[in-house]
Formats: C-alpha cells, sequence, structure tokens
C-alpha cells in the first residue's frame, strides 16, 4: 500500500530487468501520495530514505520507515538533507522546505532562508554536489536532468583547473553513500576456476579519490558506545616511552626553523588536510619529514594532532611510518616522521615518477600494507583503525617497500571487549570510505578492509576509485572492474602500463581478494590477517609461475 514498497523485494527484478529504473528509486526518486486519511511525502537521499506523514494523529517524520523521537536528530538530519542539496531538484521541493519550517521551528529561519544558505556552503561541499549529480547524471536521467547538465557543465570546467581528480574535499557522508548506492545490483556471474567470493548483491561502491574528509557536520548520530577518550595532553606524550625510543628525536622550534630553511618551498614535499609536509635534514645528518599543522588546524580542535601523535608513539612496523618527535608550543604544532624518499603509490600508479611499477613490485607493496594494517588491528598495544587508506598516503622506499602513513584520522577500535564497533563521525577519503560505516557510523577494522580492497583494485589497474573524465560506465572502477570480471575480460582490468603479462588465474584470485574486501557488508569482508594470508599465498603461486617461465 505505502510507496515504501517501491524499494523492497522486487528489487532483484529491477536489478534484471530496469537497472537504470532501480538507480532513480534508490537515489533520486521523490514520490508524493494522499488518502484520505494520511498526507505522505517522502525522498530518498543517500541510503536513507526520508519520510513526513501527516494524518488524523498528527505528524511525524520517519527516517528509513522508522518513526524517530528525538525531534532534534529528525530536524538535524532534514537540515542536512537540505544543506548537501538532497532536495534541490525534487519537484516537491517548496513542499518539503514547508515541512522543515513548520515541524523544526528551532530552524525556521534556515528554511525560510534556505536557498541562500545552501549557495553559501562552502565551496568544497558545492563540488561534492556537483561531483555526486554528475555521478548520477552518469548513471540516468532522473528528474533533474537540465540542472544537472548546468551542473556537469560546471564540474567539467572545475575539472579543466584541476587535471588530476583530486579535488579538496569536505564532502557530507552521506553523499559518497549516495554513489556506493549507485549500483545496488552487482551480482557476480559464477565462473570456472574462479572461487566463490562476492554474495549477491554485496558489492557497493563509494566515490572518489579525493582528499581526507571529515563528515561531522550534524549529521552525528549515535552516542559513543564507549566513552569518549580524553586526547592525552601533550606533556604525557613527552613522557611516553614510545617517543624515547631508539631514533626519536628532540628539536626545539628553532631548530626545525633551521633545518627546514624557515619552512621554505625548496624543502617542500607536499600538502594534505593537515598542512605541509618539509623535508629536513639535522644536525647529525639524519634526514626527517616535517608535518606543519596549517593555521585553520592549529586554531580548530586539537584532535587530529593529538590523534596522531597519541597513536604514532604507539607503533612500530616496519609498514608504518615512524614517530620520531614533535612540537606543540605556542603557535605551532608540528610531527617529525621518518623521512620516506620515493614519494607515494599514486604518483607512481601515475607514472609520474619515472620508472612504472612492475607486477611483482605491486604485489608486493599489496602485501606490505595488509601486514601493516593487521598489525594495527591486532598487534599494536590497543587496535588501531586508520580510517584513511588510500594510494596517496602510502610513502614508497627507495627500494619500494611500503609505509603507510597519515594518522591524522586513526582511532583507537573499542575498548570493551564485548563491543565490536565504536559509534563515531565519519572520516576518511570518498571513494575509499566503507559504506556500512557511513550509513551506521559504526566503525570497526573491517572499515580499512574496504578501502583495501579498492586499493586494490587502485594498484592491479592504475585507475583511482572514481574518473570522472571516463565515459560514464567506467567511471567507478570498482563497478567496472566487477563488470569486467564477471565478463571474463580479466586481463583488461589490468593497468595498460604494465608491460609484463599476467596469468589470469592469479589475477582472478587477486581480484576476488579485492571484491571480497569491497563488499558492502563488514561480516562479508575479510579480516586484515585473512587478506594477508591469501596475498601470501598467491604470491607463493606467482614465485612459482615466474620459475617455470624461467626454468
Ligand atoms: N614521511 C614522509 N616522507 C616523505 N614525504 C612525505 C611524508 N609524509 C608526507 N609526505 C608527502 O607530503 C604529502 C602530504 O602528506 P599528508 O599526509 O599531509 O597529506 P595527504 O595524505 O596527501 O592528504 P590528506 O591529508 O588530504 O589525506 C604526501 O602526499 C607526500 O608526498
Amino acid at each position: 500500500m505505502l510507496p515504501f514498497l517501491l524499494v523492497g523485494a522486487n528489487l532483484n527484478f529491477f536489478c534484471m530487468a530496469v537497472p537504470i529504473l532501480g538507480l532513480l528509486i534508490l537515489l533520486q526518486f521523490s514520490w508524493i501520495s494522499a488518502s484520505d486519511s494520511a498526507f505522505i511525502i517522502s525522498k530518498v537521499c543517500g541510503t536513507e530514505e526520508v519520510a513526513y506523514l501527516e494524518n488524523l494523529d498528527g505528524h511525524q517524520i520517519l527516517i528509513n520507515k522508522n518513526r524517530i523521537e528525538n525531534s532534534t536528530l529528525v530536524c538535524e538530519k532534514l537540515k542536512f538533507y537540505f544543506e548537501v542539496g538532497c532536495f534541490s531538484c525534487d519537484p516537491k521541493f517548496g513542499v518539503w522546505r514547508e515541512v522543515g519550517k513548520s515541524y523544526c521551528a528551532r530552524y525556521s529561519d534556515f528554511f525560510l532562508h534556505e536557498e541562500k544558505i545552501v549557495n553559501s556552503v562552502d565551496v568544497h561541499a558545492k563540488k561534492a554536489r556537483k561531483l555526486l549529480r554528475e555521478l548520477q547524471e552518469s548513471a540516468s536521467n532522473n528528474d533533474c536532468t537540465n540542472k544537472n547538465s548546468d551542473s556537469l557543465a560546471n564540474m567539467q570546467s572545475d575539472d579543466a583547473s584541476s587535471e588530476t581528480d583530486d579535488l579538496p574535499l569536505a564532502v557530507p557522508g552521506f553523499l559518497l553513500l549516495s554513489v556506493g548506492f549507485l549500483f545496488p545490483c552487482f551480482r557476480p556471474r559464477r565462473k570456472e576456476n574462479s572461487p566463490p567470493s562476492v554474495r549477491p548483491n554485496q558489492l557497493l561502491n563509494s566515490v572518489d579519490s579525493l582528499s581526507s574528509i571529515d563528515v561531522s557536520s550534524s549529521s552525528e548520530k549515535l552516542p559513543p558506545a564507549t566513552p569518549h577518550r580524553v586526547p592525552p595532553s601533550p606533556s604525557r606524550f613527552a613522557m611516553s616511552p614510545q617517543l624515547n625510543r631508539a631514533g626519536s628525536v628532540q628539536l626545539t622550534i628553532n631548530q626545525i626553523i633551521k633545518a627546514t630553511h624557515n619552512f621554505s618551498d625548496s624543502f617542500k614535499l607536499g600538502e594534505g588536510g593537515f598542512g605541509t609536509v618539509y623535508r629536513a635534514a639535522l644536525p647529525d645528518g639524519r634526514v626527517v619529514a616535517v608535518k606543519r599543522a596549517k593555521k585553520e588546524i592549529f586554531q580548530g580542535p586539537r584532535d587530529e594532532f593529538n590523534n596522531e601523535v597519541e597513536l604514532l608513539a604507539k607503533i612500530d612496523h616496519r609498514s608504518l611510518v615512524r614517530l620520531l618527535g614533535y612540537i606543540d608550543k605556542g603557535n605551532e604544532r608540528i610531527l617529525i616522521t621518518e623521512y620516506v624518499p620515493n614519494g607515494t603509490l599514486r604518483e607512481h600508479l601515475d607514472g609520474q615518477l619515472g620508472k612504472i611499477l612492475d607486477f611483482n613490485q605491486r604485489l608486493e607493496i599489496a602485501i606490505e600494507i595488509a601486514h601493516a594494517l593487521t598489525y594495527l588491528h591486532l598487534y599494536a598495544e590497543k587496535t588501531i583503525i586508520h580510517r584513511d587508506v588510500k594510494s596517496s598516503n602510502i610513502l614508497l622506499t627507495e627500494s619500494y617497500r611500503a609505509k603507510v602513513s597519515d594518522f591524522g584520522f586513526a582511532k583507537s577500535g573499542p575498548s570493551d571487549t564485548e563491543k565490536t564497533h565504536i559509534s563515531t563521525k565519519v572520516k576518511g577519503t570518498a571513494g575509499y570510505l566503507d559504506p556500512e560505516y557511513l550509513r551506521t557510523y559504526q566503525l570497526t577494522p573491517k572499515s580499512d578492509v574496504f578501502s583495501f580492497g579498492i586499493l586494490l583494485l587502485e594498484i592491479l589497474s592504475g585507475r583511482r576509485p572514481v574518473e570522472l573524465k571516463r565515459n560514464p560506465d567506467e567511471r567507478i572502477t570498482v563497478r567496472w572492474a566487477f563488470k569486467k570480471f564477471n565478463e571474463g575480460n580479466l586481463p583488461e582490468i589490468l593497468d595498460p602500463l604494465l608491460e609484463e603479462r599476467v596469468d589470469n588465474e592469479l589475477l582472478s584470485r587477486l581480484l576476488n581478494v579485492a571484491f571480497q574486501c569491497a563488499a558492502p557488508t563488514r561480516d562479508d569482508r575479510p579480516t586484515m590477517k585473512e587478506v594477508g594470508e591469501k596475498l601470501w599465498e598467491i604470491r607463493k603461486q606467482y614465485g612459482k609461475s615466474l620459475r617455470r617461465i624461467s626454468g
């Protein structure tokens, strides 16, 4: 009876017969229905279906068919949906705005001036919306066709100014999730010789290989399952035995200034969400990396800095960038870490640094990352979830060993052994973000597993998680690869820059691992330890095949 039934049992039929229709329903289709007793209006925003229901008993807002008692939460969500443009091309935009105004009196000003506010959301969020529209448009023509073409034009002109697809975004989480749900219909066709890996309806993905994001906004949904850990004070770090470990450095700010020639551009290694990274030569001849927080970070909460210091201080693994010291004084927050001289994995995949990584190197790098993450999940003092596993956070040594860096978003796992997850704000990078975490705010080590799956596909194909300049059906790498996989076109998935031929069975095993990791539900993903073991087995097989060829 209720149109909620639209998204339901018959999804498979949609998948087989009219997939685009399925997409429309999941993404943007909005409907309105009225009966004698009830007025209902509903809209799907990301994975959340928000419905306004008015009947003789009064009115209520339902999210995913559940009545939410907490009106503050409901209103914040509604406001959030507006802010990120979910309703912006809905024919019932005005009705939704009225709902917002009358239901959420405290935000009546917001809904009154919604257009204005939406337009003043920072440029990053605008780009995020455009990205979403672009991707939506690539999947289907929806009720926003005209608007979308405008957006697309804008998007393309934005793109022109930036040759890479790496837009610096602060993207609201549900946008990314929306894209994850662009493709609800993945169903692997069983192939001979390919071990069953992904169950029907399992493979989703999220979007672009963008910069790290912090999706905090008003959408913080659940109270933390564990009490918030108070970031330790810097003085506690200073006493941390780990920071006094072999190789650590104790530098004053003046020494840092001297070593970086007053943070000279010629010593700059790169720039990220946290700040700028410099190369610095110490008086004892050692070269280190100096990560200097930018002003916004410095003036903002100390979380990211404290987080990174606290977690880095605890870890010691050859495939994880080592913290050597830090400064938190006056106007400066600086991390001093091991210097990793050979650029990022993404730069290598792009061929920016000359030599193209061969297959063996890629396999080794994947294994090293898997081991580093296993260490974080299982063997560090406490479970640590990295939350920002991506190719630009993998640094390479001169001998092409991988080192996982950037612990700004890392988080300790649940301290209570009974708990499987922690409930927390969504942070990470679009394209690598675990859709289940985005939906539920529940973070587990399996979120890193998801990101690793996307990264493994990137390593094999050379493609970023999302490549907007490609044809619509190729833009989402995991979707494109999965289709090719099902069609049996495995070699087409492989990076064309790779010169060697790779055995189909080997490639199939690797792709299986990647798809398993990228399963939409965490229970269907292997642990990082299992992933490491599988990759190790594959490497053994690869070694044997090489020996056969050379022998
Ligand atoms: N320890 C290091 N050794 C050598 N180069 C480094 C080191 N750490 C960072 N870099 C360089 O600095 C760049 C910026 O690093 P940073 O970790 O701050 O940001 P990011 O991961 O690229 O972006 P985001 O913070 O948005 O995730 C890296 O891409 C890399 O080129």
